[in-house]
């Protein structure tokens, strides 16, 4: 190709993938997390693009929780940056945290208040208008079920009432990014199906997501992309099919993280 045509070529394709598009959601860069000895976090470097819906997988203590931590800016990284939409989580956590809703880990809420009240409490804090706040409210009562509890106070709430609530705290300001950790996790079928159809919603509206699971199904039903994280490493990350490749998400998770002796031959004496 004359180089004229090719500088030409070039210039398109730059003009016609405008920077604002090519800005992950969510991007994280040598994240590092000891506690004491151990070393949680080691030097995860993760890329979550806009309109995707991102799975992270791993085993009990592989790292997930507290990576998500230091993402949205509730931990603090030994080391490494985590940016949303180009902010920094830290040093920008203004401009980071209007952008992003979060599900987090043994969410702390306010108990002694009725869902509506939590929601009505945290948006205003958001600054959101008074009347939007109330309109949302009855939205994400509603539609998550928990209208019908309406003078339940949340410390009556079961672990699944609390993850719903949970959510609707993560929507009500409208973000641009979820990061939710383990978010199905002691819900119910019925509520599971229906935050299901709110998550893909929300993907298929422009925004994007990252979850935390264990469950494999329900990662390779919703999730476009992918990471399994093993030992606060990144064993693996891409597109589904990249990560998966012939196998299912379970059968490639056992064999990147799984351990070849399951230890049940010390548990003869369960045998009878
Ligand atoms: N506050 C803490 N103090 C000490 N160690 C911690 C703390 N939080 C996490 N850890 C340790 O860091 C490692 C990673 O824990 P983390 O909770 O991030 O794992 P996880 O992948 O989310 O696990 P799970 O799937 O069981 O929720 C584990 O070894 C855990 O024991």
């Amino acid at each position: 190709m004359p180089r004229i045509l090719a500088q030409t070529t070039a210039m398109t394709f730059s003009l016609a993938t405008p920077e604002h598009i090519m800005t992950p959601a969510l991007e994280i860069s040598g994240l590092t997390k000891r506690f004491g000895d151990k070393l949680a976090v080691d030097a995860i470097d993760l890329s979550v693009p806009q309109g995707s819906f991102f799975g992270l997988v791993g085993q009990n203590g592989a790292g997930k929780t507290t990576t998500l931590s230091m993402a949205v800016g509730l931990l603090r990284p030994d080391d490494g940056s985590a940016r949303i939409f180009g902010e920094d989580v830290w040093a920008a956590p203004e401009r980071a945290k209007a952008m992003v809703g979060v599900l987090p880990d043994g969410l702390a809420m306010p108990e002694r208040l009725t869902g509506r009240e939590v929601l009505t409490y945290l948006g205003l804090l958001r600054g959101l208008d008074k009347e939007v706040v109330a309109r949302r409210a009855e939205d994400l009562l509603a539609v998550l079920e928990l209208d019908g509890v309406d003078k339940t106070l949340v410390i009556e709430y079961s672990t699944g009432m609390r993850k719903k609530i949970g959510l609707a705290t993560a929507l009500l300001h409208a973000p641009r990014l979820l990061v939710l950790d383990e978010p199905f996790e002691a819900v119910d079928p019925v509520s599971a199906a229906t935050i299901k159809t709110i998550l893909r919603g929300f993907v298929a509206g422009g925004g994007s997501i990252v979850l935390s699971s264990h469950v494999m199904a329900l990662v390779e039903q919703l999730c476009d992309r992918v990471a399994v994280i093993d030992k606060g490493t990144v064993a693996a990350a891409g597109t589904l099919d990249e990560v998966r490749g012939a196998n299912s998400l379970e059968e490639t998770f056992v064999e990147l993280v799984g351990e070849q002796d399951n230890g049940l031959k010390e548990l003869s004496w369960l045998s009878h």
